[in-house]
This record gives C-alpha cells, sequence and structure tokens, in this order.
C-alpha cells in the first residue's frame, strides 16, 4: 500500500491545473481582451457614480464566460475596497435551481449574509411575489452598487419572472445591474423582446477558442502547474514554453482534441490534468501524448457511463430495446423489431408507450450522443438500423441497478449475456 508523502512528484501546484473553476481561478485571460474590454465598459459607470448596464454574456460551454465575469468583477471589487466606493457583487450559479422561485430564495439568502454574515437560512413557503419584495427590501438595506450574476441563466426556464421583474424593480438608493451568463444560445433568441432589451442592455459574445489559443492557455496552466516548465524570455506563448517534463507533442494534442468540437478551454485542461496525473500517479517524470490519448479514452469512457446512468426512461427504454436485440445477436436491428421490445419494456415497467415516430426520435438522440451508431435506411420503406456504439459490457454495467421494474429488466439483459 502506498503511503502519503513518500511519493516524488511532478507537480508543483497541481490545483493550477485543475479544471473546476471553484479551485483555481486564472489571474489574466490574454486570449479574451476584447471581450474583457465590453465587460469593462458595462461595469466602468459604477466608477463614475452611475448604474453599471445591464449584460448578457453568451457563447459555448468552457470559453472563459465565468472566469471572465469573476475577474472583472474582482477588479471592480478591488477598485471599490480602495476608493471607499459601496459595492456588492452576488455571483449565484442558477443550475439545478428550476425556476425564479428558487433563484429568488436564493438571492433573499445571499444579500441577507452581505449584511449580516454567513449563516443564514433559506427562506421557505413564500409566494414569488413575496420573494421579490425581500429581495427590493434587501437590496435596499445592502444599499450601494449591487451587481448580480446568475450564471446559466437558461436553468430557469420557463418560470422567468425574476427576468421581467428584478430589472425594473427600482430599489430605493440602489444602483442595481444584472448579469446573465448563458451557454444556451437560443435562450437569447427566447427571450421576449421586453426582457431582452432590458437584460441585454449591452451584450457580450464569446466566440470558440482555436487550437493555437487553446495551446498557449494550456502552456500558461503547465508552468504554474508543473515543476522545471517555465516560459523563455518571460513570453507566456506556447511558443515560449521550455518544459522537462512535457514531450513536444504533449501540449499540441491536447489543444488539438480541445477544438474538435468546440474549442472548449475546460475539456482541454481537464485532459491536460488527468494525462498529467496518470503520469504522476505512476512515478513516472514524462507526460507523453500516450497519456493524453489514455486520459481522453478514460474521459470519453466515463462521460458515456454518466450519459447512460442518466438517461430519462424513455430514451433508456429505447437504449435497453436495442441493447436486448446485440444481446440476442441480432444487431444492426431494424426500427420495428426494436419497437416491438421497446412496447414489451414499457408493458412490464408500466410507462406509457410512445408513438412510433417519437420513438425513432428517442433512437436518434441516442445516435446523436454517439450511444448509437445509425445506419440510414437507403430508400422508401427502408428503415434505419442500429446498434450499440459502446461496448456492451459498458452499457450493461450502466443500466438501472436499483430493484425498481427498468432494474428488472436489466438485470434480465444481464443475465441473458
Ligand atoms: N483564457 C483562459 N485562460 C486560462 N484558463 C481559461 C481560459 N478560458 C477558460 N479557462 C478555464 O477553462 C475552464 C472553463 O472556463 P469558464 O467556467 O469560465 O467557462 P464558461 O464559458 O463559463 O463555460 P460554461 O458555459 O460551461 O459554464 C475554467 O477552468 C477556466 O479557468
Amino acid at each position: 500500500m502506498k503511503a502519503f508523502g513518500d511519493e516524488d512528484t511532478i507537480f508543483e501546484d497541481m490545483d493550477i491545473l485543475n479544471p473546476n473553476e471553484q479551485t483555481y481561478q486564472p489571474e489574466s485571460l490574454p486570449e479574451r481582451e476584447v471581450e474583457l474590454d465590453q465587460i469593462h465598459s458595462a461595469l466602468r459607470p459604477a466608477t463614475m457614480g452611475s448604474t453599471p448596464l445591464n449584460l448578457i454574456v453568451y457563447g459555448q460551454s468552457g470559453q472563459g464566460k465565468t472566469v471572465g465575469i469573476r475577474l472583472k468583477t474582482n477588479q471592480l471589487q478591488e477598485y471599490a475596497d480602495d476608493s471607499d466606493m459601496d459595492l456588492t457583487v452576488v455571483h449565484i450559479r442558477c443550475k439545478g435551481m428550476d425556476g425564479s422561485y428558487h433563484v429568488l430564495t436564493h438571492l433573499v439568502k445571499r444579500l441577507r449574509e452581505t449584511r449580516l454574515g454567513p449563516g443564514e437560512e433559506l427562506p421557505s413557503g413564500h409566494q414569488r411575489k413575496t420573494l421579490l419584495n425581500m429581495v427590493i427590501e434587501n437590496l435596499e438595506k445592502v444599499g450601494g452598487t449591487v451587481i448580480v450574476v446568475l450564471d446559466e441563466i437558461d436553468a430557469i426556464g420557463n418560470d422567468d419572472y425574476i427576468l421581467y421583474e428584478l430589472p425594473r424593480s427600482n430599489p430605493d438608493g440602489v444602483r442595481l445591474s444584472l448579469i446573465g451568463i448563458t451557454n444556451d444560445l437560443q435562450f437569447r433568441e427566447n427571450l421576449d423582446a421586453d426582457v431582452r432589451s432590458s437584460l441585454g442592455e449591452d451584450e457580450v459574445r464569446f466566440e470558440p477558442y482555436d487550437a493555437n489559443q487553446l495551446r498557449d492557455i494550456l502552456a500558461r496552466r503547465a508552468v504554474g502547474a508543473l515543476r522545471d516548465t517555465y516560459f523563455e524570455d518571460d513570453v507566456e506563448d506556447y511558443q515560449h514554453l521550455r518544459s522537462e517534463i512535457l514531450s513536444d507533442d504533449t501540449i499540441p494534442l491536447a489543444a488539438a482534441l480541445g477544438a474538435q468540437d468546440t474549442g472548449d478551454a475546460r475539456e482541454a485542461i481537464r485532459l491536460l490534468f488527468r494525462a498529467t496525473r496518470f503520469a504522476d500517479d505512476r512515478g513516472e517524470t514524462t507526460v507523453a501524448e500516450a497519456h493524453v490519448r489514455e486520459a481522453r479514452d478514460f474521459l470519453e469512457t466515463k462521460a458515456i457511463e454518466s450519459g447512460i446512468q442518466t438517461l430519462p426512461n424513455q430514451r433508456m427504454l429505447a437504449l435497453m430495446a436495442v441493447t436486448y436485440h446485440q444481446v440476442h445477436d441480432d444487431t444492426p436491428a431494424t426500427t420495428t423489431p426494436i419497437y416491438t421490445q421497446y412496447k414489451t419494456f414499457c408493458e412490464y415497467v408500466d410507462v406509457n408507450v410512445l408513438s412510433n415516430r417519437r420513438f425513432r426520435d428517442r433512437l436518434n438522440d441516442l445516435a446523436d450522443t454517439n450511444v448509437l451508431n445509425k445506419r440510414q435506411g437507403r430508400g422508401r420503406g427502408d428503415e434505419n438500423q442500429y446498434s450499440l456504439a459502446v461496448e456492451l459490457d459498458t452499457v450493461l454495467e450502466n443500466l438501472p441497478k436499483k430493484s425498481e421494474r427498468l432494474g428488472d429488466v436489466a438485470t434480465v439483459l444481464r443475465e441473458r449475456v
């Protein structure tokens, strides 16, 4: 058994390569100068005794939206502290909150904490209108300039009362600004025109990083995180990176893989972090291309596993029906026998049966997320064929285990192998 403290490590400061935003906040984002300037312009009125502009920040996942807003609001907070300006920034993650009610509840708690210190309880059992009044009352008690950041604002969903009411709530003696962050590009399009014009006084769009930008980002994170890794002449780009730990191809490969889909910095950093941990845990002193490939396979499998585990019921049943055919060795199967099997499972599990058409949509959803392979029918009457795109064992291991009826079906499938 390994003992803590006995191992050598190639890490200087592991946190810097951790993709989790709570663990490490970069101090600069040179790839986002333009976007940071736009955010700066929206916040600057606060330094002139005026109200900062409401702002919508949008762009796909892992583009530095959250860290960009944190960087600029932290800078503004430093300025405020130095110049006796009264500024409060409240950052709320809306994900999982499901509607205005929860967001308002959290906002009341956070504003109370600003005044009274930690330990405030979530208010419960109030109507939305009452909660909004509590928010306004607390804003007035906090006073000064208040910036409320609603991160992952799209999670508010259809219950977007707060987005109508808060921007026009006009609390007395408060200069209130709202910043909404979203990676759901459709969300902005679908906003009611009134909400969009009040919330999106300014808009900042973060375009996906390209592979060169991802190389620079990885190089900066690696320099802080790894031993014997530095920038020559203090020039902080990939071309000036020197490292005794990283092989020449390691960062280019992680950047290229990260750029492949959506230029996502989180994905690229996660790959390099995982690859480096593989090497370090084995006591190796070099992180090579092979570690990055191993990390890619590992993370892909993990993503697929958790994707299967969290499938909604109907998609889970569709997957089980395809799995049934795979277990009986008659895949790829066409839609009709898969649908017949699906209906049998539905009856057993006692859930409503989707129409053939909607069922085919569910199969296509599974193909879009790379759980199934789809072979398109060639002509009229020629049905699509589906088979598992993932190892049979991986699917079977991640089907429901609990002794509910879905779990019973999964158990039967496992036993048939
Ligand atoms: N230019 C950059 N330099 C260094 N690290 C970066 C850069 N851009 C993003 N990151 C890192 O990538 C990760 C994701 O960034 P962030 O959370 O800001 O993305 P996001 O655009 O808000 O994504 P999402 O919409 O998925 O929340 C974080 O670990 C962040 O530190």
